[in-house]
């Protein structure tokens, strides 16, 4: 099995530890038999142990075992003590086999029971699972992150998309690039989510990491409660202190992450689920399939669905920090409030034009009730100017979002009747969305821009999302 180097480093930050401890201990036992050699055979062998030594901490500073045996070779070529060297080899071999067997050995069926689909994504799909040992947390999402080469049981891909993929015009090789591309960023982004910002209330837990020819796995902690607009819609009316109670628990969130120097890049209501469906349930953040981990990943920039969310920075110069995050947590709470977006235009164009503009109103009927504060708060959100934008840390001690000078009264009832159609639309838009994402792909990254730049519809693509309106 070849690991693709972003799921072994993945795998390696969750076992790293062990590993280092057997990498020491094989040293130690390197140098315990380069001084019996001494012993037994004298002077010459004193530079096998210094170097048997040397090596072994290189292997450990660098955590990659095969120089062990590249090393063993070496020495056997330079050495005539071919007998100790022989050993060395057996020992470094036989290390190296049961540390890839380590690997191998892994399997996400031996350790979960995969049940029903929860939802599926682009590139993913994502199911419930059950850990069979009962003493560890017990329910967990499991995503399974295809690449467009490999389709595991239940995504097998209809003939639209066949014909889409092909419709792209790309090399197979290519096209596999692409989803890999989104397969390791989004591993390389939740391994450090994994180091420097779990466990955190308002962020997905990643559990575990498994990979085998259907792709990459990843254990995630179960968020049953829902998305955030469907459990807000749910109620008749809610109030702005309400409103206020979400806006914290992102900016948290997003507090956490920034620190981290991630950058999530895609926040989107769709990406903030509740943990649980009681009423004091936790809402975390998640999908990080587009976030960048600043001066580490190199940012793919896609415009797979809408730009309802992006910021002007993102639109003009695909230029994205941790003010765009900020951006499109304004433009939830202007939804939140009023049930629609702020840049709502005819055509994409326009939308377009209005957002790099920052061109936004309170003058629908809806937003007379809300509170002055709020509305200086989205104003400062929506700032087209990323350095005007608060940060997490400075939206958690506004006083509309501790709740001092958010309304406890109940909004005007449209506001949720604006929210629900918009939610039904949103919804429908993303299942037509994700039915040709396969398809169409829209990618602008440093090294994936050469691949691939806007194109219109191919009629095979519109077929298959005829198709899908279809079926719905
Ligand atoms: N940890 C989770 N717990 C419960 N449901 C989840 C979890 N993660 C994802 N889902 C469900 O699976 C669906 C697909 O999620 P996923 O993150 O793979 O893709 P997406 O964000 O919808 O699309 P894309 O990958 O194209 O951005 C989500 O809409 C959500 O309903």
């Amino acid at each position: 099995m070849v690991l693709p180097s972003d799921a072994e480093a993945a795998v390696e930050s969750k076992f790293g530890k062990n590993q280092r401890l057997s990498t020491l201990f094989i040293v130690l036992l390197y140098s315990l038999f380069g001084m019996l050699s001494y012993l037994a055979f004298g002077d010459d062998t004193c530079n096998i142990i210094t170097t048997n030594v040397g090596i072994g901490l290189v292997t450990i500073l660098v955590q990659f075992e095969l120089c062990i045996n590249l090393f063993f070779t070496f020495s056997m070529m330079i050495n005539p003590m071919y007998e100790i060297l022989a050993v060395q080899v057996c020992v470094a071999f036989v290390h190296h086999l049961g540390y890839m067997s380590r690997y191998e050995s892994r399997k996400l069926s031996d350790d979960y029971e995969v049940a029903d689909i929860l939802g599926r994504g682009g590139f993913s799909i994502v199911r419930r699972g059950v850990r069979k040992s009962s003493d560890e947390k017990n329910v967990v999402a499991i995503k399974t992150l295809r690449r467009l080469g490999f389709m595991p049981p239940g995504m097998q891909r209809n003939q639209g998309e066949q014909k889409g993929l092909a419709s792209l015009g790309l090399p197979a090789w290519k096209q596999v690039s692409i989803s890999d591309a989104l397969l390791t960023n989004e591993i390389l982004v939740m391994k450090r989510i994994v180091e420097k910002v779990s466990p955190h209330p308002n962020v997905i837990n990643l559990y575990d990491v498994y990979e085998d020819a259907n792709g990459v796995h990843l254990v995630l902690e179960l968020c049953s409660g829902g998305e955030l607009f469907d459990r807000i819609v749910s109620h008749d009316r809610y109030s702005e202190f309400e409103a206020a109670a979400v806006v914290r628990q992102i900016a948290e969130g997003l507090s956490a992450l920034h620190k981290a120097n991630i950058v999530h890049r895609d926040l989107k209501p769709e990406n903030c689920l509740f943990l649980d469906s009681g009423p004091n349930s936790g809402l975390k953040i998640m999908d990080f399939g587009l976030s960048s981990v600043e001066d580490f990943t190199d940012p793919i920039v896609a415009l797979f669905g809408s730009i309802d969310y992006v910021s002007p920075e993102a639109l003009s110069r695909h230029q994205v920090t941790a003010a765009s995050d900020m951006w499109s947590l304004g433009v939830i709470l202007y939804i939140l409030l009023s049930g629609c977006p702020p840049f709502h235009a005819p055509t994409n164009r326009e939308k377009q034009q209005r957002i790099l503009a920052g061109d936004f109103n309170f003058e629908d009927q809806t937003w007379k009730t809300i509170s002055s504060s709020a509305k200086d708060l989205i104003s400062r959100l929506l700032a087209v100017e990323p350095y005007k934008r608060p940060t997490a840390d400075e939206l958690l001690k506004h006083p509309w979002v501790i709740g001092d000078s958010a309304k406890q009264d109940l909004m005007d009832a449209e506001v949720v009747s604006k929210l629900q159609s918009f939610n039904a639309r949103r919804k429908l838009r993303a299942a037509a969305i994700a039915s040709v994402l396969s398809s169409r792909v829209m990618l602008r990254t440093k090294k994936l821009k050469s691949l691939l730049g806007s194109h219109d519809l191919t009629p095979e693509e519109l077929e298959n999302l005829r198709a899908h309106f279809g079926r719905m």
